[in-house]
């Protein structure tokens, strides 16, 4: 273990880096413009935030920082937090916590299902929500095709579901369908898979990787933890793209929100779009055209079943986000009424 430790004097790190893990008190960082670098180590104020814009927010891996060190003898610092171009965000149990950014500056969510056995159709609307969600690039990609008859059959069906969104499908053990989704991994881009366990991630990215970079489901039976302290979680692959593997990723569960939702259901939202009230409930209104689509065929029926679930958790989670604004708002007047009166009590 002592061989990963960092050297005694770490090189100087200053300017744009990336963070390529945060941990509680610290940073590992690596140069922006050299991701492949040997990570450095930097502190992190005592509440462990960094100033973004005019408020300070935990750093997460995937972030661009601004280090400074005026000279040799003084620790380098984070002075501030480059804005994020995209967020993937969990949407956490707490009832005043904020939803947890998992990665920033994620490129491509590459959105992982398996052909056999079948698809879950819902799971990857689900996914594909999520990824919508972030601002990143959704990518579906259907793996185990080499273990179907008809691999090319079903990322077409899949494609019915993934309005706008490329699929592919893909067999590792014989390479089909592998060399499109090599041509994603351009310099600087940075890739999340996510899927359920056992859908491929670890071996499709080994695979895209040419070297294991992410433990298969195989490998882990060891129980050794694959995060150790000094464990990157921006990894680099070939062609200088990264990829973003944190044990939180992998399990991550669904944020939606309505633009997102929007962006996964266009053709759900198309026809929402012509009902003739605008806060039709798409249950008996007349004018109804969600329903006269679905009366028709036009539209399927497990789509529209698993657009208003998602739609529903959306609206949950829009009502709780508003419940805890309003609580911090109470709050933040509370304060200031108190700071108020004391100013009152103690003038001259
Ligand atoms: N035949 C075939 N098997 C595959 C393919 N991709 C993955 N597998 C197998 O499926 C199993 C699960 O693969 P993993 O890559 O570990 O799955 P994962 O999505 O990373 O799973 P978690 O780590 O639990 O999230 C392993 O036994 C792989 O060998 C494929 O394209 N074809
Ligand atoms: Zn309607």
């Amino acid at each position: 273990m002592t061989s990963a430790e960092p050297p005694a004097r770490p090189a100087r790190v200053t300017g744009p880096c990336r963070v390529v893990r945060a941990d509680r008190g610290a940073l590992l960082v690596v140069p922006a413009d050299d991701l492949g670098a040997a990570p450095v180590r930097v502190g992190l104020d005592r509440d462990g935030l960094v100033p973004l814009d005019a408020s300070r927010v935990p750093p997460t891996v995937g972030d661009l920082v601004e280090v400074e060190q005026p000279d040799d003898r003084t620790p380098a610092h984070v002075a501030r937090l480059h804005p994020r171009r995209t967020a993937l965000v969990r949407d956490s149990a707490g009832r005043t916590s904020l939803p947890q950014v998992l990665a920033a500056n994620v490129d491509v969510v590459l959105v992982v299902e398996h052909l056999d056995p079948d698809p879950d159709l819902g799971r990857v609307e689900r996914l594909l929500t999520l990824a919508w969600r972030s601002g990143a690039t959704p990518v579906v990609v259907l793996t185990k095709a080499d273990l179907v008859p008809d691999p090319a059959g079903m990322a077409a069906d899949v494609a019915g579901v993934a309005l706008g969104v490329d699929v592919h499908a893909v067999g590792v053990p014989t390479g089909y369908g592998l060399e499109p989704l090599r041509a994603l991994l351009g310099p600087g881009v940075a890739l999340v898979a996510v899927g359920p366990s056992g859908a491929g991630k670890s071996t499709l990215v080994n695979a895209l990787a040419g070297r294991e970079v992410m433990a298969t489901g195989e490998r882990r039976g060891d129980g050794r933890g694959r995060h150790t302290t000094t464990h990157r979680e921006l990894v680099p692959l070939a062609g200088g793209a990264v990829l973003v593997d944190t044990p939180g990723i992998r399990g991550v569960g669904l944020v939606a929100d309505a633009d997102a939702l929007d962006a996964t259901f266009a053709d759900v939202a198309a026809l929402a779009a012509r009902c003739r009230f605008r806060d039709c409930a798409h249950r008996a209104e007349p004018g109804c055209a969600v329903r006269e689509a679905l009366e028709s065929g036009a539209l399927d029926a497990r789509r529209y079943d698993s657009w208003r679930r998602l739609a529903k958790e959306a609206a949950w989670q829009a009502r709780r986000s508003d419940a805890r604004l309003a609580a911090e708002e109470r709050a933040r007047w509370r304060r200031a009424t108190r700071e108020y009166h004391r100013d009152v009590r103690t003038r001259p």
